[in-house]
């Protein structure tokens, strides 16, 4: 773990589930490799997971096992270590690939930026060569103009221990946010493909399908339907990503899913026991009857890799893991990521509290941040409607030290803010209804209205405890999240996941935390006369929110187009509200 992280507190843990084969999972980690770094529970770095791997692997091998990792996407964007240096990604790429993975594919974020996407055509692919699948994009190669497989479709191979056949794809959901150097194809069409439909003739064991796909999705729907097809008794595992939860989906009794969370939070266990070795024509009648599939969420932290591999801190650590923690360290030092901005006074929250509510970060950038930054001083005067998407916000404020770190934590896209002029007021009020009521009847697979708030809103499956969560202010200056409830004194609020095997998923007990819903978008009202509703506007909307809001607006008989948005502030989101805290919060923490 870094210097500075935080120690993990002893809690009541349950023990990982060993079968034949066996999987680690991580996804949606978006740069958290240093772990977090005031939250004990998931403190462990990427150094420490590569310990653990290795142990696990000791321990796969001892006992004639099998242990695979897998990786889903969204590696990039959210963390200072990715997000911080020039070019982005310059210390995470090398950090990243200390992990030996053996299915990785891409998410969304990969794909946002085109130098993103050509790093990882560049340099995640080969990093990864022979294991980084892409069964559903391509790349553009910016030398010759050609589309071409960003990686291998599929993989196929047979587990060093028990000798099972597994035929692996990656799959990314139908994503259409994409910059133009990368080509999604929507998994409906993929699958209807000569490649695809040769994979899933062939003679394997067990399919994995991973991908940066939600579990219930139609996508993963469509795969299960198209392998079932073909394969009426193959065990199929899926890994999923995108929503940031933690979740295991049942599609039938010999295929489920697993979802790993979010932020190196959680590492997600898995374990196939009872897979049958199929050959040729008796494949009938070795049917994978009894099969069984079970999955843990690991909290990351080394109070847990202790436990679940039997050693301590002496005898945990390898020389590997311990100098990809070094190397992390490092970069965070020539990134200068504890650079404090300023003290936060309070904890803010994104769905711990209740929008609007004086606890909630978006209350605060609505009304404090956004009026004072992101006025243009050419158009103070003007009545302005300036509005930002929920998901342009990533993770809580803690009270305390807000870093260099922390900026890209809670935001870390280059959006900027655009507007349009003179727009009737009449039109532009209804706006932020139309993109927070009305996006079930406007939504297209191009313009999906719930891809504005953040991705755990996707799928609220836990019900929200019937008090909110309590927590001990801290006196010292580092940002401190919930640590203890007074009902539950020796356990720490953190994930109670309930999910298509029940409530005994998390490897660590925990006391619940609230969750309350977001809108899809909030907006700062500013010079708006006191005794009269303008005639007119300016309609003022962070750029990567453009689609929606044109549409909106069209739907109240304005035909505005891309020509129409200007320039508002040169500066990204992210900017602003450093700008903001270092001027409204004071450094004494
Ligand atoms: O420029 C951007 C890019 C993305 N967002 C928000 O993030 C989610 C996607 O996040 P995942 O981690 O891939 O789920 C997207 O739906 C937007 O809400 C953004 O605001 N600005």
């Amino acid at each position: 773990e870094q210097p500075s992280a935080p120690k993990p507190i002893a809690a009541p843990i349950r023990p990982l589930p060993w079968g034949q084969l066996n999987f680690l999972q991580t996804t949606d980690t978006h740069g958290w490799l240093a772990g977090h770094l005031q939250e004990p529970q998931y403190s462990a770095d990427w150094g420490d997971y590569i310990s653990f791997a290795e142990r696990m692997r000791e321990k796969a091998d001892a006992i004639g096992v099998d242990l695979l990792l897998v990786d889903t996407g969204d590696r990039i964007e959210g963390n200072g270590l990715y997000d911080a240096s020039d070019p982005k990604g310059k210390y995470t790429s090398d950090i990243f690939k200390g992990q030996d993975i053996d299915i990785i594919c891409p998410g969304n974020h990969e794909l946002y930026q085109i130098a993103s996407g050509a790093r990882e055509y560049d340099v995640t692919v080969p990093n990864f060569k022979g294991k980084y699948i892409a069964s559903n994009l391509d790349y553009i190669d910016p030398k010759t103009g050609e589309q071409v497989p960003m990686a291998q479709r599929y993989r196929k191979f047979t587990t060093k221990n028990q000798g099972i056949r597994v035929l692996a794809f990656g799959f990314l959901f139908d994503f259409t946010g994409n910059a133009n150097n990368t080509v999604v194809q929507p998994v409906e069409e993929t699958i209807k493909e000569q490649w695809f439909q040769d994979a899933i003739r062939e003679k394997v064991d067990l399919f994995v399908v991973a991908g940066h796909v939600t579990l219930p999705g139609r996508e993963y729907k469509a795969i299960f339907r198209a392998i079932r097809s073909q394969n009426w008794d193959t065990p199929i595992q899926f890994f999923g990503g995108h929503s940031h939860i933690r979740d295991f989906h049942k599609y039938d009794s010999k295929a489920y899913g697993l979802q790993a969370g979010r932020y190196m939070e959680t590492i997600g266990w898995m374990s196939i026991e009872g897979i049958k070795k199929k050959s040729g024509e008796i494949e009938e009648s070795q049917s994978s009857a009894g099969i069984s599939f079970e999955r843990r969420y690991i909290d990351n932290n080394l109070f847990g890799y202790h436990y679940h591999t039997g050693l301590n801190a002496t005898t945990f650590p390898t020389d590997h893991g311990l100098n990809i923690s070094t190397s992390i360290y490092k970069a965070r030092q020539a990134l200068d990521l504890d650079h404090n901005f300023g003290c936060a006074p309070k904890d803010l929250w994104m769905s711990r509290a209740p929008y609007p509510s004086e606890d909630s970060l978006y209350t605060w950038l609505e009304n404090e941040v956004v009026p004072d930054v992101v006025v243009n001083p050419e158009r103070k005067d003007v009545p302005t409607l300036a509005i930002t998407n929920t998901g342009a916000m990533r993770f809580d404020i803690f009270k305390g030290a807000f870093t260099r770190d922390a900026t890209y934590i809670i935001s870390p896209f280059v959006s900027k803010y655009r507007y349009i002029k003179d727009v009737p007021y009449e039109s532009a009020k209804r706006v932020l209804t139309i993109i927070n009521n009305a996006g079930q009847v406007l939504s297209t697979p191009e313009l999906d209205f719930s891809q504005l708030a953040p991705p755990e809103q996707l799928s609220i499956r836990t019900s929200p405890s019937p008090s909110p969560p309590s927590y001990q202010p801290n006196n010292n200056n580092l940002q401190s999240p919930l640590l203890s409830s007074p009902n539950h004194p020796h356990l720490l609020p953190g994930y109670t996941t309930k999910d298509d095997g029940g409530d005994e998923g998390d490897d660590t007990l925990h006391t619940p935390i609230t969750f309350y819903r977001v809108p899809n978008v909030i907006q700062s009202a500013l010079s708006l006369p006191a005794d009269h509703d303008p005639d007119v506007v300016d309609l003022v909307f962070i750029d990567f929110i453009e689609p929606w809001v044109l549409a909106a607006l069209r739907f109240t008989g304005q035909g505005y187009g891309a020509s129409d948005v200007a320039v508002y502030r040169n500066e990204t989101l992210t900017e602003l509200m450093a700008k903001w805290i270092m001027k409204n919060w004071g450094k004494d923490c």
